[in-house]
């Protein structure tokens, strides 16, 4: 067992260079998952690592980081229950409970490629990643999520004077917090060593643990919900009314056999979170649905559902691209469902979904002369698709940071019900 005390006894440099080199000679080979397999394969992972087991690190080194790490992750990851304030009593409080993960040691040349963060249950939200304050070349962690990328270089930011800072007692430890679903990797570590400490970070509904603070992140800011207040108020957009998809923009972890979308609902990352309340205070009928990819190869009916649980559980809307189905929490004995189209709306940027049957699109335009029936209603709007999520869903498995553990990603949309103009929430006199 190792300890690292020495972090909290403000060695000099050399003493902590020394300290930090008996760590690294203590770390065994770091291994990742592949599937569910646990592999060795320096082509894709250099590195040591020490589990959790084998030192012993007080939480300590959370609030050493100068700020309180766990509050500000707690911004992020609040999910809707907190946004009733003050809390009601007779509620479970969400809290976030760090468990200490594992150390990872990157000597030079050290790395460790483009992966995510086998998820570890359905209350795990994601990875905090610790830097221990040594200077390095390289090694830098390179998230990237949804088209954007940010890259962490903490080797050069302790090399300008964090060190030098750590020994007049004013440390300032790096971290970054990663979702489950965001892809990094470490770059190759050019000069020292790269050493990190991760933990696994949970929510429950518990009095234990760390209490959210009350999110400070701006509604509107949000562009998609200050698009969706506009149109909700234009009588031209959907007079009618419609149901709208809007998919999440993280993936979240299921277990396998589980469909329920509740859980969710208290673990709303990020800006999911913000829509969600402003969806809601929009006065709209909000609902949470899984949605599924199928897989366009195969052949036969009921084998296209490769990821959907077989059992009690009926996608109840399918577009037509044939590529993802809805999902609602529902049990029937009988097997049935409908097929539905898209066609481009050119009376706005949406994409429909409309009901037709069994016939494939070009089937019906083909039967219909290229005319669109208007008895033909709108379905299913899709103002966001679930393209990123299900990307991310499919790479997981391939390459993660352990062996897939009985969870993975499904994507999950918003489902909500849009009155007709005049009615109900679209009222305003
Ligand atoms: O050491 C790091 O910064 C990243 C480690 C990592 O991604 C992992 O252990 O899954
Ligand atoms: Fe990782």
């Amino acid at each position: 067992m190792i300890s690292l005390d020495f972090l909290a006894v403000q060695p000099s440099q050399e003493d902590f260079q020394v300290a930090i080199d008996k760590l690294v000679d203590s770390c065994v080979p770091a291994p990742h998952g592949r599937g569910n397999q646990k592999v060795y394969d320096d082509s894709y992972r250099l590195a040591k690592e020490l589990p959790q087991n084998d030192f012993s690190l007080s939480l300590e080194i959370l609030s050493e980081a100068g700020e309180n790490v766990l509050a500000s992750i707690s911004e992020l990851v609040a999910g809707p229950h907190h946004f009733t304030y003050p809390l009601d009593p007779n509620e479970d409080v969400l809290t976030l409970q760090p468990r200490l993960y594992k150390l990872n040691a990157y000597s030079k040349d050290g790395f460790f490629k483009s992966h995510r963060d086998t998820p570890k249950g359905n209350h795990h939200v994601g990875t905090l990643l610790i830097g221990l304050p040594v200077a390095y070349e390289g090694g830098e962690l390179r998230v990237s999520h949804a088209g954007k990328e940010v890259v962490f270089d903490w080797g050069s930011k302790c090399s300008e004077g964090v060190v030098t800072q750590y020994n007049d007692f004013k440390i300032s430890i790096p971290w970054a917090f990663l979702f489950s679903d965001v892809e990094h990797e470490v770059l190759p570590v050019l000069s020292g060593t790269r050493v990190t400490i991760a933990y696994d970070i949970f929510m429950f509904e518990s009095n234990t643990g760390f209490m959210f603070p009350k999110p400070n992140i701006e509604a509107s800011t949000y562009p998609i919900s200050n698009q969706i207040k506009s149109a909700l108020q234009n009588p031209d957009f959907l007079p009618q009314g419609a149901t709208l998809a809007i998919a999440l923009s993280h993936a979240y972890p299921m277990p396998k056999n589980e469909m329920s979308t509740q859980g969710i609902a208290r673990s709303l990352k990020g800006s999911d979170v913000i829509l969600y309340r402003d969806l809601k205070s929009l006065g709209l009928d909000v609902s949470l649905e899984a949605v599924y990819k199928l897989d366009p190869d195969s052949s036969g009916y009921e084998e296209h559902y490769y990821t959907i649980p077989r059992d009690g559980y009926e996608p109840v809307l399918k577009d037509k691209s044939g590529r993802w189905v809805v999902c609602a929490y529902y049990t029937s004995e009988t097997f049935k469902y409908r097929d539905i189209d898209i066609r481009s709306d050119s009376t706005s940027d949406y994409e429909t979904i409309l009901e037709e049957g069994y016939y494939s699109f070009e089937n019906f335009l083909d039967e219909s002369d290229g005319e669109i029936d208007i008895n033909f209603k709108p379905e299913v709007m899709w103002i966001r698709r679930p393209d990123n999520t299900f990307t991310q869903a499919g790479s997981f498995l391939a390459h993660s940071n352990e062996p897939a553990i009985g969870y993975y990603y499904a994507a999950v949309t918003f489902v909500v019900i849009v009155p007709p103009y005049g009615q109900g929430t679209r009222r305003y006199e």
